[in-house]
């Protein structure tokens, strides 16, 4: 339903400093930094498609004015004088006439540059290429070109040997992905630069750029960015296998959320599973097993939905102590925390999705054939003990009150989730992003609270309602957002609002200053002005 990656590299790092689960749109000069070093896995070029159409790029807007050179160096503003023929357009040669090379190609082209492309078979090759490609052997698609893409897999790199006298000097681009994580014993990248030894190694291309030349990385890095991609520096050609590995990563940032949500899962099914149907029927010989399918798992569903929102709004709390703590927002939080922090989009969305199935749950209730003897077998003892009226005035608010608040909590997650979407938040600035995110879904998570607190009303006081000694589950499923919800308050005390408000302006009241770190490193490092939550 969702599309949780983004394509804009800033967007989804911008995941990171947001406040609820978050995405975030600009913050405000001086309150929050812009990094860009997000994953973009959708990334046109990224993805192996068989289709080559399936991965053109769209139709660009016309190249930059020559203002940038592929050098990386941009050049001074042009003295006025006569109109100048524009300079003939830099020759980029791509090697194999594969599905990559195709796109590769025509994106090239569209941003200004000559295309030549290597082939085996340039006669044959053709025919796939526009017409102003230029298509001929390798080595004199090498001879002239001074970048040279490799289009070609890793398996038919040693055909380059014989090239090896040619590649000399010329910056060589290696793209190619692996099928398995770690495939190879070293990367492609490191492969290719023991073949060409005098050739300067770049890896990757569109997103993720390494290369040991800085010149060489620079230049390719230059080239990303005219081609209209947002290149992120990952130092020395050893990223490479980090880089080859990451296209075929499953979900990365989910691992943790689900096994969180999944261990939850079992937790609170095992939980409810003991407490209602084991109990009555040691107790009782009672059987109500047939309570597993939709009862035992609508209990589960809310109650594992409302741990991970909680979950969500504590890593925010947790920041937000860590920077009171130490006066600062420049001491980087603990590994821990920068995880869960990084997680709290896809927490929030798995919470959102569990409270939907919840709702479909909860309407299927009164279709059960189980519900229909039940009220039949309530309407018979009513006629018996004569009873014309049971009308409960309390118990009628109750419901009333509990499914009201239940819809209103789904109603805000789903705000909540519709905004995580990339292309949504994008629309947003600053302020109305941290408004629904932090606002409203603290709105979102008292709310959800209170429907659990109406579920469960006197219950929690009743002895017969702790069987086993357990507290009924909605008790133990409500004290984590109960903390949170009162963690909130106690950071809208004034003394620690106004304190936490100028540690996050910048203003260091530390003894720590000297630890004062700049926010640095791979994605992992979140900086803690990304945190604002409170
Ligand atoms: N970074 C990214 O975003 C992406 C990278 N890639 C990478 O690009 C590379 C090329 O992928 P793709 O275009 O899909 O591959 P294809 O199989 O479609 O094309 C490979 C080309 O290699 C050439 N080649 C050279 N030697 C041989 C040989 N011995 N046998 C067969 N072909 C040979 C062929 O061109 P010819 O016959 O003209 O010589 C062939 O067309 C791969 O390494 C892939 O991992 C792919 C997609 C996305
Ligand atoms: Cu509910």
């Amino acid at each position: 339903m969702f599309s949780v990656a983004s394509s804009h590299c800033p967007k989804t790092q911008s995941d990171l400093r947001s406040e609820g689960w978050p995405c975030a749109g600009q913050p405000p000069p001086g309150e929050q930094e812009e990094r860009q070093d997000g994953l973009c896995l959708h990334d046109g070029l990224q993805e192996e498609s068989p289709v080559p159409h399936a991965v053109l790029p769209a139709p660009l807007p016309p190249p930059p004015q020559s203002c940038v050179l592929l050098s990386g160096v941009r050049s001074r503003a042009p003295d006025p004088g006569p109109p100048r023929p524009p300079p003939a357009p830099p020759a980029v040669a791509v090697l194999g006439s594969g599905d990559f090379s195709r796109c590769l190609s025509v994106r090239l082209l569209r941003c200004g540059f000559s295309v030549v492309v290597g082939s085996r078979q340039p006669k044959m090759a053709a025919h796939a290429f526009p017409h102003v490609v230029d298509v001929t052997h390798y080595e004199d698609a090498v001879g002239k070109a001074g970048i040279v893409f490799l289009a070609i897999r890793r398996e038919h790199y040693s055909a380059l040997w014989d090239l090896k006298h040619l590649m000399e000097g010329k910056v060589v681009v290696d793209v190619s992905n692996n099928r398995r994580v770690n495939q190879y014993p070293e990367s492609n990248a490191e492969y290719l630069a023991s073949l060409l030894p005098e050739a300067f190694v770049v890896k990757g291309f569109n997103v993720f750029i390494c290369s040991d030349s800085v010149e060489a990385r620079l230049q390719i890095m230059e080239l990303a960015r005219q081609l209209h991609f947002q290149p992120v520096d990952m130092g020395a050609l050893s990223s490479s296998r980090e880089i080859e590995n990451i296209p075929i990563q499953l979900f990365p940032g989910w691992k943790g959320p689900v096994l969180a949500a999944v261990a939850l899962s079992i937790f609170f099914f095992a939980y409810s599973f003991i407490r209602d149907i084991i109990h009555p029927y040691v107790r009782y010989k009672q059987s109500d097993f047939y309570k597993i399918p939709i009862e035992i798992v609508n209990r589960t569903l809310p109650t594992v939905a409302i741990t991970l929102l909680a979950l969500v709004y504590l890593a925010g709390q947790l920041a937000a102590a860590h920077q009171l703590y130490y006066g600062t927002k420049y001491k980087h939080f603990p590994h821990w925390l920068e995880g869960w922090l990084q997680s709290r989009k896809q927490l929030g969305l798995i919470s959102f999705f569990l409270a939907a199935v919840h709702v479909l749950y909860s309407l299927c209730l009164p279709l059960r054939r189980s519900e229909r003897y039940l009220l039949l077998n309530t309407a018979y003892q009513q006629i018996h003990a004569n009873v014309e009226n049971v009308w409960n005035e309390e118990e009628v608010w109750r419901v009333e009150m509990y499914v009201s608040f239940g819809v209103m909590s789904f109603g805000l997650l789903s705000l909540l989730a519709i905004t995580s979407i990339p292309s949504i938040n994008s629309s947003l600035n600053w302020r109305e992003f941290s408004f629904i995110q932090s606002t409203l879904g603290y709105v979102a998570l008292l709310i959800a609270t209170l429907h659990g607190l109406l579920f469960g009303w006197k219950r929690a006081l009743e002895e017969e309602a702790y069987r086993f000694y357990l507290p009924p589950s909605f008790v133990v499923s409500l004290a984590l957002p109960v903390v949170v919800v009162l963690g909130k308050a106690l950071m809208l005390l004034p003394c620690l609002a106004c304190k936490l408000h100028q540690i996050r302006k910048g203003l260091d009241s530390s003894r720590h200053q000297c630890q004062r770190l700049e926010p640095v490193g791979s994605a992992a490092n979140i900086s803690p002005e990304r945190v604002t939550i409170m």
